[in-house]
């Protein structure tokens, strides 16, 4: 599903889990420096979310593949970026939307007890752009 490879990442978990979706969605980036950009328009975003973790839930699972895409299939599917909230303070570049989804998930993922993280986001735009997110404390 994703053109290319997965960029991997190193980390000490012993279960990494991916989930791949796509979001037909519109957007623009409200700038005069993003030329074509910002005029409205859409992509089917490719994304890409990679969770880790030591402990598996009573199901099993490290964290149910549902409720990745509800969260975030769910919220930004055939919108327009720009209307969202979460980007009313931040353009939505390639680079804020990978940051956001990790936001969206990270915030997912914390109330659980068995401690499942979200090591890396990958968002791709177009077949020739995409950007990889990786928080802070997984980055080598
Ligand atoms: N660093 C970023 N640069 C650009 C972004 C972005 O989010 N971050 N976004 C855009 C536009 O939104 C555009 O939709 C995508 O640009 P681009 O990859 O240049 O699109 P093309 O399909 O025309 O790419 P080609 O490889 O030239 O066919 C622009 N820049
Ligand atoms: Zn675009």
């Amino acid at each position: 599903m994703m053109q290319q490879f997965y960029p991997t990442v190193t980390h000490p978990y012993q279960f990494e889990l991916h989930k791949d979706m796509h979001l037909a969605t519109a957007h623009y980036i409200d700038n005069e420096r993003a030329g074509n950009c910002a005029r409205v328009h859409g992509h089917t975003y490719v994304i890409n979310i990679t969770i880790a973790g030591n402990e598996l839930d009573e199901t099993g699972f490290l964290i149910n593949f549902k409720h990745l895409k509800e969260a975030v299939h769910g919220r930004f599917d055939h919108t327009l970026l720009n209307d969202d909230p979460l980007f009313a303070q931040t353009p939505p570049s390639t680079e804020k939307v990978a940051e956001t989804i990790y936001t969206i998930v990270n915030d997912l993922l914390t109330p659980l007890a068995h401690k499942p993280v979200c090591i890396q986001v990958i968002v791709r735009e177009t077949p020739t752009s995409y950007v990889v997110y990786q928080p802070k404390q997984v980055q080598s």
